[in-house]
């Protein structure tokens, strides 16, 4: 069929939203030759959300929203920019696009908001440019943009191993209610590594292989659908680290202790600090504990698990 220059002219877009995340455990081998760091994580996706638009344009450019939006790139190095190139190689296309990311997670807060930016412009450019990449597909191509990238396009709960990247889904039930200490310092998640491996210098523990063993009462938690028993199993060897390079860390993780939480835990390299509710009204309190002792930036409640990058709407 040939289309008519109006077709032509015609703007598509597509709107795909990909959620944040927490690490309900992460054990963090000893560093690799690398640079990367052996993992075994717990994922959860959580109902705090990015939405990216990509709309047909004659170059490939990014534009932002959102809270903390002038802390994003937008030159090359943007995730979703990245994400848009490595789909039009993989499908040899060349095609621009315009993509909007409207950020709901975070920047450098240890939920993976850039990760969620990159999933969602994979699926957004593979359905706006009909590229037709396979699920195999865009999963090599997310573990090329970063390690968390695969889990949150793929959502809900899974064990990560390697980088992280490696997944395995985890049957739960129920739903769990957290509550979000968001800082407007953020941290990089090479920073903390390395501080971790400077921590671990010298010390008697150097890190042991990760372990899916240490894993089991958490994944009975899940499995039961047991907020309490998993309030009890958070675990994240990345804290002291992200504590000892943002000692202010200790006041979140004292307020929501002092206000009753489930759990509470610094959320993969930080700084957010995740608190777990006994219900959505706790998680409220939660959050109101969080507001009023001025211990955060910003306060944000979610509910997990939810799915992974979803196409929301697309114009034809
Ligand atoms: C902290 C976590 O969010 C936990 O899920 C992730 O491990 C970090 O995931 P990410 O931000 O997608 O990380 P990447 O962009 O892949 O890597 C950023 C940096 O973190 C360090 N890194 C990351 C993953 C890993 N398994 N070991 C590491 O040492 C490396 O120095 C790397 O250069
Ligand atoms: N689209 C993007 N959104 C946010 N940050 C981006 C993006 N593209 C590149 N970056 C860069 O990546 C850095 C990390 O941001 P991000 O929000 O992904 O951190 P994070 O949530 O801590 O990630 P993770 O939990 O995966 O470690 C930012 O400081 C920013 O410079």
């Amino acid at each position: 069929m040939t289309l008519s220059p109006v077709e032509v002219a015609i703007t598509r877009e597509v709107r795909v939203r990909a959620p944040g995340k927490v690490n309900l455990s992460l054990h963090v081998g000893p560093v690799s030759p690398d640079g990367y760091h052996p993992l075994t994580t717990v994922f959860q996706a959580v109902s705090v959300f990015e939405e990216v638009v990509a709309r047909t344009c004659d170059e490939r450019v990014v534009t932002v929203s959102g809270p903390q939006a002038e802390l994003v790139p937008t030159d090359a190095s943007n995730l979703a920019l990245r994400a848009a190139e490595l789909v039009a190689q993989a499908a040899g296309i060349d095609e621009g696009v315009h993509l909007h990311i409207d950020k709901g997670v975070p920047v450098a807060g240890g939920m993976a908001g850039g990760s969620a930016d990159a999933a969602a412009a994979l699926l957004a450019c593979d359905a706006l440019w009909g590229a037709g990449l396979s699920r195999a597909q865009l999963l090599e191509l997310a573990a090329q943009l970063g390690s968390d990238v695969p889990f949150v396009l793929q959502g809900h709960t899974a064990v990560g191993q390697g980088r992280g990247d490696l997944l395995t889904p985890v049957l739960g039930r129920g739903e769990f209610h957290w509550a979000f200490a968001v800082q407007g310092r953020g941290l990089s998640a090479g920073a903390v590594y390395r501080e971790l491996d400077a921590l671990r210098d010298g010390a008697a523990d150097l890190g042991l292989p990760p372990d899916l063993d240490d894993d089991v009462p958490l994944l009975q938690a899940l499995r039961a659908g047991d907020p309490r028993a998993l309030g009890a199993a958070l675990h994240n060897d990345l804290q002291d680290a992200a504590l000892s390079l943002d000692p202010r860390l200790a006041e979140p993780l004292g307020v929501a202790r002092d206000a009753g939480a489930l759990g509470v835990v610094v959320s993969g390299s930080g700084p957010t600090v995740a608190a777990l509710g006994r219900s959505r009204q706790h998680a409220l309190v939660l959050a109101a504990a969080f507001t009023a002792s001025g211990a955060a930036d910003r306060v944000l409640t979610a509910t997990g698990p939810v799915a992974g990058a979803r196409v929301v709407s697309t114009s034809d």
